[in-house]
């Protein structure tokens, strides 16, 4: 996942209605594939999604979903004034949320709260907040 922030907001996506888990508000990120590195995963996917390109940072955490999926995320950086655009065929919409605003949202993907908790907790630590 691309753990992506500006103006201490987070990029978050809502997923379109065409893919798996419709409609759920998550962050920008999908599969890595067969003898691709995370890294370039992760530039892939969100030229794919949001068409900007971003420098990966750091992994600065792993999860695993409750069906089983383990989760990479990876902290990203974006050109101040590049925004995104979105590809209907996988991204609804974007937006720039902050914690608080993340939390009052609904449908989302359980991995995003846990995120959150994490960061709260001291569990994962970021250089940028929001
Ligand atoms: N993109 C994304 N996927 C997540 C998040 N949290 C989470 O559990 N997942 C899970 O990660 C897996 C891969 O995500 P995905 O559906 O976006 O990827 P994909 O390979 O099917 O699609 P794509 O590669 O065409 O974008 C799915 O099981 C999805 O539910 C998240 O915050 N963002």
């Amino acid at each position: 996942m691309g753990v992506i922030v500006r103006d201490q907001r987070l990029l978050t996506i809502r997923r379109s209605l065409t893919v798996p888990a419709p409609g759920k508000l998550c962050l920008p990120g999908g599969t890595i594939e067969k003898g691709e590195t995370e890294e370039f995963a992760l530039v892939r996917e969100m030229r794919e999604e949001l068409t900007i390109d971003v420098s990966p940072i750091r992994l600065c955490w792993r999860s695993v979903t409750p069906w089983g999926t383990t989760l990479a995320w990876w902290l990203a950086s974006v050109d101040a004034d590049v925004i995104p655009v979105a590809n209907p065929d996988e991204v609804a919409e974007f937006h720039w949320l902050t914690s608080r605003e993340i939390r009052k949202m609904r449908n989302m993907l359980p991995s995003l709260p846990e995120f959150i908790t994490a960061i709260e907790s001291g569990k994962i630590e970021l250089e940028v907040s929001f």
